[in-house]
């Protein structure tokens, strides 16, 4: 890349006010030499996705965003004229392959996602030494209720770890952005009380996962309180759509029954049915977006409080849970197939017997109001799943 289009972008970048306090890395990191490209070029496409169109002068990092959510919030973002850039690990939890096509649509849109992980402070430091983000949409992270009990430590690397290091690099930011991050229905775990309310205490996880998205809540408490760090806590329930993971029921049972694979059907106590407030992807986007559009600055820069700044905790769910197996009678009607299924008591894998979200706070707060319900969510699902396997099936 000649120097003039280098000094044009850092040009560029000035003209973004670079943010002082990290000298952007000289050194090439891990993610330019696998890009084999220069710093320099590292840094013009990180700035070219991060700059907002007229109008816009938000500068969002997105983590996660080759994620199912984080490809759609990073999209939404993009299009209405944000900038945005993203980050991934590109980890193998699940199949890599629909990472790289998530990333091949956000690229097409102009977004960068930059493949590095929560934990590499220099590539987080380089990357807010060239953008003075103002808002951290945070969903990287070890999703999955049960593969916890597989892989303790990868909720550690991500949900802890990875977690603390990017808050640290946010402290330390002049400007310091303001943090919206994902949390998790599980925080209510073995609660009975229902519709679950952000005030209800969350005292029981029963599960890792929902552990590591609790104690997520009690250190964003701790780093809004000491740095001024503005947060904003989503508590998202059982999501899914178009672009959705391969882990989770709806996608994996939709698998199955179309390659004829027997499904197993968890039941609850007394064999009662589970249930999950299903929540369709737009209704979460929507969410997301106007908790980014609500969030307050932070009042801190370059580690030091200079105030009290906005916490915030917001269910974001359907308010109309659904049993698993009218799930699955619903994916049967719309793949035109029955399926093979086997019932057993639900393991000790730390699922729990049912979630609920009462979402009047969101809707009061946010204008947050989901429009989905599931048949019509999983039929837009199944037109997406079939089109996108077609040249598997
Ligand atoms: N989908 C749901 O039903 C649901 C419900 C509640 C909460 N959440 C939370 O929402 C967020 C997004 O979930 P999703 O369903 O899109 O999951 P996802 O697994 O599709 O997305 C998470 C992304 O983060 C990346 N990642 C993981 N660890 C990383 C690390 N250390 N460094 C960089 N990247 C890393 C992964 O590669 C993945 O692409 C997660 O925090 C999840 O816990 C999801
Ligand atoms: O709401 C949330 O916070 C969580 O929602 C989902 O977790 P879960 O609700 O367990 O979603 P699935 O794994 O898709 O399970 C949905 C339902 O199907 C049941 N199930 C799952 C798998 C299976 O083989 N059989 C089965 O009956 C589960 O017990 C559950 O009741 C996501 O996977 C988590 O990342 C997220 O944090």
């Amino acid at each position: 890349m000649s120097s003039s289009v280098a000094s044009s972008s850092l040009k560029t970048a000035s003209s973004l006010h670079l943010a002082p306090g990290f000298e952007p890395d000289r050194k090439a990191d891990q993610e330019i030499e696998r890009l084999c490209i220069s710093m320099e070029q590292w840094e013009e496409r990180a700035l070219k996705s991060c700059l907002p169109a007229q109008g816009s002068d938000k500068f969002i990092l997105i983590t996660g965003a080759a994620g199912f959510i984080g490809t759609h919030v990073a999209l939404a973002l993009k299009r209405r004229g944000d900038g945005v850039v993203g980050l991934d690990n590109f980890n193998d939890y699940y199949d890599p392959s629909l990472k790289a096509a998530r990333r091949a649509l956000l690229e097409k849109e102009g977004v960068f996602v930059i493949d590095g992980d929560l934990n590499d402070a220099r590539l987080l430091e380089t990357l807010f030494g060239i953008i003075p983000f103002t808002h951290v949409m945070h969903l990287a992270a070890q999703a999955g209720v049960r593969y916890a009990l597989e892989n303790p430590h990868s909720y550690v690397h991500s949900n802890i770890s990875g977690l603390i290091t990017l808050l640290q690099v946010c402290v330390k930011a002049n400007p310091q952005p303001a943090l919206i991050w994902a949390s998790s229905s599980s925080v209510y775990g073995l609660n009975t009380k229902v519709p679950f309310s952000e005030s209800d205490r969350t005292d029981s996880p029963a599960s890792l996962y929902a552990a590591t998205k609790k104690a997520g809540e009690e250190f964003m408490h701790t780093y809004n309180h000491i740095y001024g760090l503005s947060i904003t806590g989503l508590r998202f329930f059982t999501v899914y759509g178009p672009w959705g993971r391969p882990d989770m029921a709806y996608f994996s049972f939709t698998r199955d029954i179309l390659s004829n694979k027997q499904i197993t059907v968890f039941k609850g106590p007394d064999n009662t049915d589970l249930a999950r407030d299903f929540t369709y992807i737009d209704d979460v986007v929507q969410g997301c977006v106007a908790s980014l559009d609500t969030a307050q600055p932070s009042t801190g820069s370059g580690g030091k409080k200079r105030g009290p700044a906005q916490l915030r905790t917001f269910n974001l769910g359907n308010t109309t849970p659904v049993t698993v197996s009218c799930l699955v009678s619903t994916l049967e009607n719309l793949l035109g197939k029955e399926a093979n299924k086997k019932y057993i008591q639900m393991p000790q894998n730390g699922d729990v017997p049912f979630t609920h979200a009462d979402v009047s706070l969101a809707k009061a707060e946010l204008g947050y109001s989901p429009t989905t319900d599931l048949h019509s969510g999983l039929k837009r699902f199944v037109s997406w799943y079939l089109n996108y396997y077609k040249k598997e099936t």
